[in-house]
Formats: C-alpha cells, structure tokens, sequence
C-alpha cells in the first residue's frame, strides 16, 4: 500500500511579511514549497504515489511547472486553497484518490525542513494501526493560560504538554470522516480526529521540523540548509 500527501501552502505569510506567499518564499535558492516537497519523496519508505499541493487560487499552473522535477514518479494534483489552512486541506483531500492508499500525510510547506526520519517515524506509526499520528516535542517554556484581559488564570503541568509538528498522518477513512464533521476553529488536522474521539498518538518529532513563521525562522533556515549542505 501507499501513501498521498496534501501540502497546505495556500497562506499568505502574514507574520513573515514580504509581499510574496510564504511557500514560495525562497531559501537557499529554491522555495519552502520546493523544499517540503523534496523532504516527502525523499522518504522512501513512505512509498508516495499521490501528492496534492493546495496554492493561492490563481498559481495553480505556476506550481505544476515549478513542481515538475521534483514529483517523478508520483502524481501531482494542485488545487486552490481556501481562506483557512483546514479549508485548504479540506480541498487537497477532496482529489486524494480513494483506491491503493492506506496513509494520508498533511504537511505544512512552512515545514519545510522536516528531515526523512520523522516522516518515516509517522508513515510507521500509521501501517502499525494508528488512526491519526503526531510528530511531537517537549515544550520548552512554562505555558500560561490567560484570561479576557490578558490576567494570567492557570499554568498547565508542563509535563502534560508537546508541541506537535507535522506531517501528521492518518488513516485515509478517518481523516474523511473529521473532515466532513466540520473544519471550524481547529488549526490542525489531530484536532478534528479529536472531536471524533478517535485516539491520537504521537512519535518524536524533530526541532528541524520548526515552521517558518516570523523573520528570523528564515535566518534559522539558512542555517540549516548551509549545515546540510556542508556534510
Ligand atoms: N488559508 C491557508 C492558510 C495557511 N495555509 C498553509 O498552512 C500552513 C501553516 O500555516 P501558517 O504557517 O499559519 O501560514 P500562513 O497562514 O501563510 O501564515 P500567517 O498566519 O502568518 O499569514 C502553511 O504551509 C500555509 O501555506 C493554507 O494552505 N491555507
Ligand atoms: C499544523 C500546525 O503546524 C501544527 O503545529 C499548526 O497548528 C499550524 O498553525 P498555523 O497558525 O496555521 O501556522
């Protein structure tokens, strides 16, 4: 069996700032898109056959071009995204195909740098029976909950947290089924798998697998990308 992933890269990057969408924002020569991309077929025991890219409405052909080299041997299908990252994904996951895929990958273009290990760690954790799979590290600040005005009102056990990273992986049938629940509020996929009551897990994640958020993620970027490149 085989795995389909969807890549949410329809944002706009409001937090990073620039005028160009964060995906196709370019580090190292080549765009986050293009990097996330490449991380997804380098894993090969992931097996990937299908990829679905959700883009900007309107840069649909653009992607198919700039993804070309990058796909061989798998197919490629590029959708407009929508106005939240779940109604992006609710949009790739319409056209991932029904027949011969027993993991669906989600994974953030803004994760660009997610290495190979992770990503087997999840396909792994799904083909052992899973429903929907998080890579997950420690939380390394104390986490406030803050009331209406901003008033501190708890501190949660922060050996109770993770923070969860993606690609997250599911069991194609389950994933359908949290999307048709309904996408409002949730910010990543788990969650909606959540509302079902289906159990989530989690595997190591990877502090690469950082999401390029704010400016100075782009120099963190860099960084890594001249590391890799110097081994
Ligand atoms: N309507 C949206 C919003 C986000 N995403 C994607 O979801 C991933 C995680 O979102 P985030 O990092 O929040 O990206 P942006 O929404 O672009 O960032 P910002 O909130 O700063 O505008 C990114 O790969 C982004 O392209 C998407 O496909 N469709
Ligand atoms: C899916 C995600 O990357 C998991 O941490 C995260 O929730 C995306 O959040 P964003 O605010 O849309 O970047």
């Amino acid at each position: 069996m085989s795995t389909a992933a969807i890549i949410p890269a329809a944002g706009l990057g409001l937090r990073l700032g620039g005028e160009t969408p964060k995906a196709f924002r370019e580090v190292g020569g080549d765009s986050l898109l293009v990097h996330a991309v490449r991380g997804l077929k380098a894993a090969s025991a992931a097996d990937l056959v299908c990829l679905v890219v959700a883009v900007p409405p309107g840069s649909e052909e653009s992607v198919v071009k700039e993804l070309g080299p990058y796909v061989e041997g798998v197919e490629l299908l590029v959708v407009a995204g929508g106005a939240e990252r779940s109604d992006s994904v609710a949009a790739a996951l319409a056209v991932v195909p029904v027949e011969g895929i027993d993991c669906v990958l989600v994974h953030d273009a803004a994760r660009a740098f997610v290495p190979v290990d992770a990503i087997e760690r999840v396909v792994a954790a799904v083909r052992a029976g899973a429903a929907a799979v998080v890579p997950a590290l420690p939380v390394t600040d104390t986490i406030k909950q803050i009331g209406p005005g901003g008033e501190v009102v708890g501190t949660p056990d922060r050996s109770t947290l993770v923070a969860v990273q993606t690609p997250q992986g599911f069991d194609p049938e389950v994933l359908r089924r949290a999307h048709a629940a309904g996408v409002v509020g949730a910010t990543d996929d788990a969650m909606l798998c959540e509302r079902l009551g289906v159990t989530v897990v989690t595997v190591e994640g990877s502090t690469d697998a950082f999401k390029v958020t704010r400016p100075q993620d782009l120099l963190l970027a860099e960084a890594l990308l001249a590391e890799r490149r110097a081994v």
